[in-house]
């Protein structure tokens, strides 16, 4: 089998994504403030190598050349984050200009290199200042975000088309707020459910607004989404996968979808289950253009716990590489739902790559992008209207709480001198999407 550029439909966008917390650094510069991941990142213990996002990439300073990096692997499409506070260091109220002129510049560089820029409103760097009101746990907080939505898309929206509001609300409320593993670090169910109700009121608030704001562009929400399956076909194996697919997945697709929270898991949730409001159904479940989709791995439920199938191989994150995951997941919710246009919005995966000879020969990488890439093309294959595909990530960045330890990059970054050399898997991309028929 190999997998061509010409097994897409001729407008399939290929692209590479990144995200602002993640690559930008300058994190005290030109007006910024303070974001949940500054905060948590000083907190000790928080981050596995004890770093924090205050350089990460120096993209804030390389952006230039970071977009000819981008612009010479060929691909369509750069998918990208705006980071809040520096849109409004406090969260509310004053702009501050700098912030606005540099994604401003940002995306002018983007579209002179002929890149389509796809932004995402928040991917996780909330203001710390809202936080400190309570965070996403505070409903206002949906309407603070509607606000500045409103700002970016007044100074941007001549030249991006394409928006998505949130970034994975389950790693914004549940990996966040109960969990615990990301900012701002809380162990507290209700609170977790009322974060995840607030980011899809503040979703719906902030499409209603872009509407009028630009008119005629596509706006859609990003969910990280991970197919269950039983471990085996006993009752209670059955039972944990449609849990697991309960909380993970149908939690946020039917209040997107559906206008309501999915009935088994409500009852499940008790006494936590979030205040609706009326009106707030009619808010999150407004038509959008396209659903981003983030797909690593799948799940494999025991009702004593996940499983780890021994046959498959993994990740350095620990996750199940299992390609026909994202087929499954693809076709399952074109079939359970109305879904619009879907990108694969992240797919990609960490492995401990080695800098030899100025080479990074990222194999396992390869292999992970030509499987998951014809996954998606057999999704396509089936039926399922998928627009576009963006490996994550386009280089090296900071992990969250794996902080630098972990890469994801098709670019290796050297972070002693910044340096970009391009993995084996960016080369091999770079043959995919100019089409130059890469072999499997
Ligand atoms: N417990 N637990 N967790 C299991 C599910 C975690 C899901 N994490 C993601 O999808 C994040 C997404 C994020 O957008 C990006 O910013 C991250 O760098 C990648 C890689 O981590 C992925």
């Amino acid at each position: 089998m190999t997998i061509k550029r010409t097994d897409f439909p001729d407008n399939f966008i290929f692209g590479v994504a990144t995200s602002s917390y993640q690559i930008e650094g300058a994190t005290n510069e030109d007006g910024r403030g303070d974001s949940i991941w500054d905060t948590f990142c000083r907190e000790p213990g928080r981050i596995q190598d004890g770093t924090g996002g205050d350089v990460a990439c120096d993209h804030y300073h390389l952006w230039p050349q970071d977009l000819d990096l981008i612009q010479s692997l060929g691909v369509d499409a750069y998918r990208f984050s705006v980071a809040w506070p520096r849109i409004q260091p406090d969260g509310k109220g004053p702009v501050n200009q700098k912030g606005l002129d540099f994604y401003e510049r940002l995306v002018d560089g983007m579209l002179e290199r002929g890149l389509q820029p796809y932004l995402t409103l928040y991917h996780w760097d909330l203001p710390q200042t809202l936080q400190d009101e309570g965070g996403w746990v505070n409903r206002e907080t949906a309407y603070r975000f509607a606000e500045y939505a409103r700002v970016v898309a007044e100074r941007l929206g001549g030249r991006v088309r394409s928006y998505a509001t949130l970034n994975e609300p389950w790693c914004s409320s549940i990996l966040s707020y109960q969990i615990g593993e990301h900012a701002p670090g809380l162990q507290d169910r209700r609170a977790a459910l009322a974060a995840a109700h607030h980011l899809l009121l503040g979703h719906g608030e902030a499409v209603k607004v872009m509407r009028d704001i630009v008119p005629g562009s596509s706006l859609g929400i990003v969910l990280n989404l991970q197919p269950a399956y039983p471990a085996s076909d006993r009752e209670e194996d059955v039972a944990a996968a449609r849990f697991a697919d309960g909380t993970f997945n149908r939690w946020f697709l039917d209040p997107i979808f559906r206008g309501e929270y999915p009935a088994d898991i409500w009852d499940a949730y008790g006494e936590d289950v979030p205040t609706v409001q009326d009106g707030d159904f009619a808010a999150t479940s407004q038509p959008i253009d396209f659903l981003g989709v983030n797909y690593y791995s799948r799940s494999v439920n025991g009702a004593t716990g996940n499983v780890r199938p021994s046959e498959s191989s993994y990740t350095h994150m620990g996750w199940e590489v299992y390609p026909q995951g994202l087929t499954d997941l693809l076709v399952r919710i074109n079939h359970d739902y109305t879904v619009p246009p879907v990108y694969i919005t992240e797919n990609g995966a960490a492995y401990p790559d080695e800098l030899e000879g100025g080479r990074v020969h990222d194999a396992q990488r390869v292999e992970y992008f030509k499987a998951h890439v014809q996954a998606t093309s057999d999704a396509v294959q089936q039926g399922v209207n998928v627009a576009g595909y963006f490996a994550w990530s386009l280089m090296d960045n900071f992990e969250w709480a794996f902080g630098y330890s972990r890469r994801f990059g098709m670019v290796y970054v050297d972070y002693g001198n910044q340096q970009r050399i391009l993995k084996d898997s960016a080369k091999w991309y770079q043959t995919l999407v100019t089409r130059q028929d890469a072999g499997v």
